[in-house]
């Protein structure tokens, strides 16, 4: 699903943020990224979003292959991609079904079926009867379901979280991991980069390991120590 060869990125300021990486994450695989502040997990992240270009190496992602894709083919390749950050980035002015159907609405899905799919995603991540809702009145932890709703409406082949439990307490921090783990369970390849020790440690997936943009460790229901 994902592989990449020998990436590197160095940013115009000189900083190797990524160095002579090399992956594999098949499909259907839930992966833990850890390592600490400025080890390169977001560039890794922005990486695969394309937002960030490798310097170096080749990148294929769902037979794509990412470092030849041309900036205005980016919205398409975008869609094999569904994205959760820590501050959840809903808009403050939209309730939930807004939020969610919104993401239907770009890609050119009718009135009929995003009504179908927003109502049926919102009963995967626990948030039926609550369409009308805007951000301010929910939780954190609901703020996070909605903003993994919009991430999956439109079924993407891979889901990638930077720090999706940042600003949440432990309780909603593992409710929302319990989340992730089901959308993975459904078929979807799920990378989550998170400084949550308890979590990794718990949940027994693949761990990845960066230190100075370096893989330092990849092992299959690992552990995170730091
Ligand atoms: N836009 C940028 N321009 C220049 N340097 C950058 C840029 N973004 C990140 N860096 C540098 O690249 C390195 C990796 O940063 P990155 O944000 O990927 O780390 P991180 O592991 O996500 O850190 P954190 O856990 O603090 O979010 C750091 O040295 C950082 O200062």
């Amino acid at each position: 699903m994902i592989t990449l060869q020998d990436v590197s990125v160095t940013y115009p300021t000189g900083t190797h943020a990524l160095q002579q990486i090399n992956l594999q994450v098949g499909k259907g695989e839930f992966v833990f990224v850890v390592g600490s502040s400025g080890s390169g997990k977001s560039t890794f992240i922005k990486t695969l979003l394309g937002e960030v270009k490798a310097t170096h190496g080749k990148i294929f992602v769902a037979q794509k292959q990412l470092d030849r894709i041309k900036r205005k083919e980016l919205p398409y390749y975008r869609r094999i991609l569904g994205v959760v950050f820590q501050e959840f980035r809903l808009l403050k002015d939209r309730n939930v079904y807004e939020n969610v159907a919104l993401a239907q609405r770009v890609v050119g899905v009718s009135k009929q079926k995003i009504e179908k799919n927003v109502m049926n995603i919102l009963e995967l991540v626990g948030l039926s009867g609550k369409e009308k809702m805007r951000p301010k009145e929910l939780s954190g932890g609901e703020q996070q379901r909605v903003a993994i709703a919009r991430a999956m409406v439109n079924r993407p082949a891979i889901l990638l979280a930077d720090e999706p439990t940042g600003n949440l307490d432990p309780q909603n921090s593992w409710e929302i991991m319990k989340l992730l783990e089901e959308v993975n369970r459904l078929g979807t390849t799920v990378i989550v980069v998170t400084h949550n020790h308890e979590i990794v440690n718990k949940m027994k997936k693949r761990v990845i390991a960066l230190h100075s943009g370096r893989i330092t460790s990849d092992e299959m229901q690992g552990g995170y120590i730091q």
